[in-house]
């Protein structure tokens, strides 16, 4: 691992490393956040943060404002790219912010020429959490959480691994991609026409699908100014699912607020005692 950049943080540590990456066979870029009790010894447990499109390893660390949360509870952060990229990475074939670069969609490709480089769910689930546990005096507890095309990831990860994590959140997710442009063009671009295939990537259809081993604490909260709320998101999709399946999700709705980061860095103080109250369980 190559460090990139360090800066000193409300106690604690930003760190920027650049990595080879077996699973996205390219160079890939993650930042995390250690908390100063690390200096006691301490081994802290994980959040990963999934951001959402356009986004790479720097967006929530720099906007969102969790550095003294994450101090106050003992937190460490890990803020993965949300892409491969470099030479030979294929992209978007005109250059649009929601397929490509900046949009791996937190899945594993299955179509040329995506399959090679575009494995982001074995890359947040396997990889990237091997080489945390490796180098950084990290339990092996972890939650899970993410913005957007980061909340849909966080979702399907978290369902789909619910003996891997402690806890799941989410701020304005994507929670029925089969059901919306974003999420239509990503699927059929990563994993092709068969509808099949999208499934196991869609929360809405893995919480109506699943008897889960554990029910993880779910919190997600959306602004009811989000301009992506009615095409893309659609929270209501995924409660429903909830209900019938028994499921209780906490969700709430906030008045005003839109899609951006100053929604994120509003409600992150909340999203880290709600994480923090399942990772520092005893
Ligand atoms: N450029 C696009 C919108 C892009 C956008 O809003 N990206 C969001 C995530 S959207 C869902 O995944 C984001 O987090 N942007 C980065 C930031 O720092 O704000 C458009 O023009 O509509």
């Amino acid at each position: 691992m190559e460090l990139i950049s360090e800066n000193r943080v409300f106690g604690g540590w930003h760190k920027r490393y650049k990595h080879a990456s077996q699973v996205n066979n390219c160079d890939m870029t993650f930042a995390v956040y250690l908390p100063e009790q690390i200096e006691h010894g301490k081994k802290v447990p994980v959040l990963y943060w999934l951001s959402g499109l356009t986004c790479n390893d720097e967006n929530f660390m720099q906007k969102a404002g969790v550095f003294k949360y994450a101090t106050d509870h003992g937190i460490a952060i890990v803020a993965p790219d949300t892409s491969p990229r470099g030479e030979g990475v294929a992209d978007d074939p005109d250059g649009a912010y929601d397929f490509g670069l900046g949009a791996g969609f937190y899945v594993n490709a299955t179509e040329a020429p995506f399959a090679r480089h575009y494995n982001m769910y074995d890359y947040i689930t396997k990889e990237l959490p091997s080489l945390i546990e490796e180098h950084f005096p990290t339990s092996s507890k972890k939650s899970i959480s993410g913005h957007s095309m980061g909340g849909h990831g966080a979702l399907t990860i978290g369902l789909r691994n619910s003996l891997a994590y402690e806890s799941i959140s989410a701020f304005a997710p994507i929670v029925n991609p089969i059901d919306c442009p974003w999420g239509q063009k990503a699927l059929s671009g990563y994993l092709g026409t068969n509808k099949s295939a999208w499934l196991e990537y869609d929360a809405t259809e893995l919480m109506k699908a699943t008897a889960y081993a554990r029910k993880l604490p779910i919190k997600i909260d959306q602004g009811n100014a989000d301009q992506f709320l009615e095409a893309q998101l659609k929270p209501a999709h995924f409660l429903e699912a909830a209900k019938k399946n028994g499921y209780d999700v906490e969700f709430e709705s906030h008045e005003g607020y839109d899609h951006s980061y100053f929604f994120i860095s509003s409600f992150i103080e909340q999203h880290i005692a709600f994480h923090a109250m399942c990772l520092n369980e005893k």
